[in-house]
């Protein structure tokens, strides 16, 4: 079993996170994480933070010389603004009158909508909103980030799958459907400035973004990761906890942001009839294989061979630049919500963060299914699976 945790805050020293029940053998070094987090830090539309934040990482644990020893991996990723929050964030007490003055500059009984202030402050009783955005903050997903990179390199290793994603809708435009990048293709994918496979449409998403910033507005959108390379039967149809559909859904929809995910053809298939909604099977002289694929690579919970295809909806940025209505908690009365800096759009950011969830999962499942205490073990594992297949 996989089992994963970060910790840390937004405007924190670092965040931490860690992954336990790896094998040991992985290839993966900081390089690898580093290059996962210039990728989540780019994309039209995101705001002023991503131009000076750096994200530092250092491998704390559980790799050697490049290679996983089968330990825990523990990866610290530095906050390189942490010296300008240093009193704000201190772990340790700090002169009460210093805090007083910070929040008279900037008072944060505000709650913002869309965001986890309110409720937040409720449930944990506080009348100030840094306690609870410095944790519900989407920078925490830097951390998950680096915990797919290692993720991906065991998925690649073992298996020889390829997790990728891209954008497909921002706002109000879509990519084409059905022309889906393939294992060869992220480099592409990351050089559209919104990591949109289509070149037409990345144009048309990129105008739009200035548009709605020029509105002082802010936009959402939709991503899809695909997995090239998985062989039938990870996950399981025996209960509702081990289905893999119900694990990736859980997964995305724990990104800050996401309110909806589609496996496959997802809400399509709904309202389709059923003679055009399922994936006919076919003998061929290769083997069975599926006509289709709406259902996005499961049936029954399980992977089918076929490439898996999830999808996530965003909601649009929280902090709105043209400032929403809130109240002061302290006085009751009517306010503007703040907005000092934020992106107007972070969907192409959200397509590195989902990929990197769904190759944990991935992961997860891979290892439930083949075991393996080395990378070789879990590959060695895969080819005796395929080779004893009776159904092919
Ligand atoms: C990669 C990424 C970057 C984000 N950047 C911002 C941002 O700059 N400003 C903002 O208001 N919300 C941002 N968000 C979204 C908020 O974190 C999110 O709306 C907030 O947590 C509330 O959403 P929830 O109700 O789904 O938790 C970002 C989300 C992601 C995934
Ligand atoms: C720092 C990151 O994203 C941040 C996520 C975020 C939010 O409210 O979720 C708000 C912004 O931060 P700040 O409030 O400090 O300007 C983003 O920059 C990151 O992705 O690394």
């Amino acid at each position: 079993m996989l089992r994963w945790l970060t910790a840390g805050e937004s405007h924190g020293p670092a965040l931490t996170a860690i992954v336990e029940g790896l094998p040991a053998g992985v290839r993966v070094t900081s390089a690898d994480i580093a290059e996962d987090l210039r990728r989540r830090r780019l994309g039209h539309g995101r705001g002023a933070r991503m131009k000076f934040e750096q994200d530092e990482v250092r491998i704390l644990g559980g790799v050697r010389h490049g290679v996983t020893l089968g330990g825990p991996v523990a990866i610290e990723v530095g906050n390189t603004e942490w010296p300008k929050w240093e009193t704000v964030m201190s772990a340790d007490p700090v002169d009460a009158a210093v805090l007083e003055a910070q929040a008279r500059n900037a008072p944060l009984s505000q709650p913002r909508p869309g965001h986890a202030d309110l409720v937040g402050m409720q449930k944990y009783g506080f009348d100030d909103a840094r306690p609870v955005l410095e944790r519900a903050s989407a920078r925490e997903t830097a951390a998950r980030v680096a915990l797919g990179t290692v993720a991906k390199a065991f998925l690649k290793q073992a298996l020889g799958a390829d997790v990728l994603s891209h954008v497909i809708a921002l706002g109000e435009v879509s990519a084409p459907d059905g022309v889906l990048p393939g294992p060869g293709d992220l480099a592409a994918v990351d050089e559209s400035p919104v990591r949109c496979f289509d070149a037409a449409a990345s144009a048309a998403m990129v105008a739009h973004i200035d548009e709605v910033k020029k509105a002082g507005d802010t936009l959402g959108g939709v991503v899809e990761v695909l997995a090239y390379g998985l062989p039938p039967g990870l996950g399981s149809h025996v209960h509702w906890d081990r289905r893999l559909d119900s694990r990736l859904a859980g997964i995305l929809m724990g990104i800050q942001a996401i309110k909806g995910v589609e496996v496959g053809d997802g809400f399509t298939t709904a309202r389709r009839r059923g003679s055009a909604a399922h994936d006919e099977i076919e003998g061929t002289g290769a083997g069975i294989r599926r006509r289709t694929n709406r259902a996005g690579g499961v049936e029954g919970g399980m992977t089918t061979g076929e490439p898996l295809r999830v999808r996530a909806a965003m909601k649009p940025i929280s902090t709105v630049p043209r400032r929403l209505d809130t109240i002061d908690v302290r006085t009751g009365e009517p306010a503007k919500a703040i907005n000092q800096r934020s992106d107007v759009t972070a969907v192409p950011a959200a397509g590195v963060v989902a990929e990197a969830m769904v190759a944990l999962v991935l992961a997860d499942a891979a290892l439930e299914k083949l075991g393996g205490d080395s990378a070789e073990e879990t590959a060695r594992n895969l080819r005796g699976y395929l080779s004893s297949l009776t159904i092919k």
